[in-house]
């Protein structure tokens, strides 16, 4: 490994990858079947390592124990923007992405890799899954696991026969409200009008999240790297596109 960054151009793949069909994807069974020592090498517990020793009693382990459990997961990461800015400005936090596109996901990993190699110590907070976060989201993550969900300008599906493919729909809502804390945070943001308002009208009809006043959202020190830092985002700065944004809390069961 040379520690090279690798080049967007060779990883390119057309916009679209359709959710429903079979993408032959890996997932655990449950949240408790999935090894993410592979992912954040970096953050295994060295309880682990008494676990193995010669005079500790004999017990199965299945999969190394880990000191942290992923936090914030942006779904539908695309070429990983959000994660690689806000990696340094949360070192201890595990962030995971979540990306359909094959290509899309290798380049992010072999960033990683490379970034990893460049600045020893640092990039070790994140990681990138293929998969298809309409499918498996409570395979990966536990009933209240995450404390954020990013949803990045997500693909906007224009046609009314597509929208079932939209990432945010009531069925999905009830997964995301299942994964994320009582207090954490879902972040929506797009270019497309229609999309935003479908994105608002759903959380605001659900009755486990709140919409976050914009004075409040504001304030929070995520914002400027949700509006700004991933690859569509930027997109939308250069052709001076509009940008409409919407942070939902969950809250408790009425
Ligand atoms: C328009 S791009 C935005 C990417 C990124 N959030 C950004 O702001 O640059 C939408 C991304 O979501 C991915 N995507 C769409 N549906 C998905 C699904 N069901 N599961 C995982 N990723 C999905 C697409 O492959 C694409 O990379």
């Amino acid at each position: 490994m040379s520690g090279k960054l690798p080049q967007k151009k060779f990883f390119r793949q057309r916009a679209h990858s359709n959710p429903f069909s079979d993408h032959h994807l890996d997932y655990p069974k449950s949240p408790t079947e999935m090894d993410w020592s592979t992912h954040y090498p970096a953050f295994v517990s060295e309880e682990n390592s008494s676990e193995l020793s010669l005079n500790a009693p004999i017990k199965q382990v299945d999969r190394p124990l880990m000191k942290k459990k992923v936090e914030f997961a942006d779904l539908g990461c695309g070429y990983g923007g959000l994660l690689f800015s806000l990696s340094t400005l949360y070192p201890e936090t595990l962030m995971l992405g979540m990306e359909i596109r094959v290509k899309v996901e290798e380049y992010v990993r072999e960033k990683i890799i490379a970034l990893r190699l460049q600045h020893p110590g640092q990039y070790q907070n994140i990681s990138i899954i293929r998969m298809n976060v309409m499918k498996f989201l409570p395979n990966f993550f536990e009933k209240g696991q995450l404390s954020k969900m990013f949803f990045l300008f997500p693909d906007p599906h224009f046609k009314t026969r597509k929208h079932k493919a939209r990432v945010i729909t009531n069925q999905l809502l009830a997964e995301y409200a299942y994964v994320l804390r009582v207090g954490g945070i879902i972040y929506t943001i797009s270019d497309v009008k229609d999309l935003h308002e479908w994105m608002v009208k759903h959380l605001d009809e659900h009755p486990l999240f709140e919409r976050i006043p914009d004075e409040e959202v504001e304030k929070d020190p995520i914002i400027p790297f949700v509006r700004t830092d991933t690859e569509e985002g930027k997109k939308v700065e250069r052709n001076k596109g509009e940008k409409f944004l919407a942070c939902y809390r969950r809250i408790m069961n009425q």
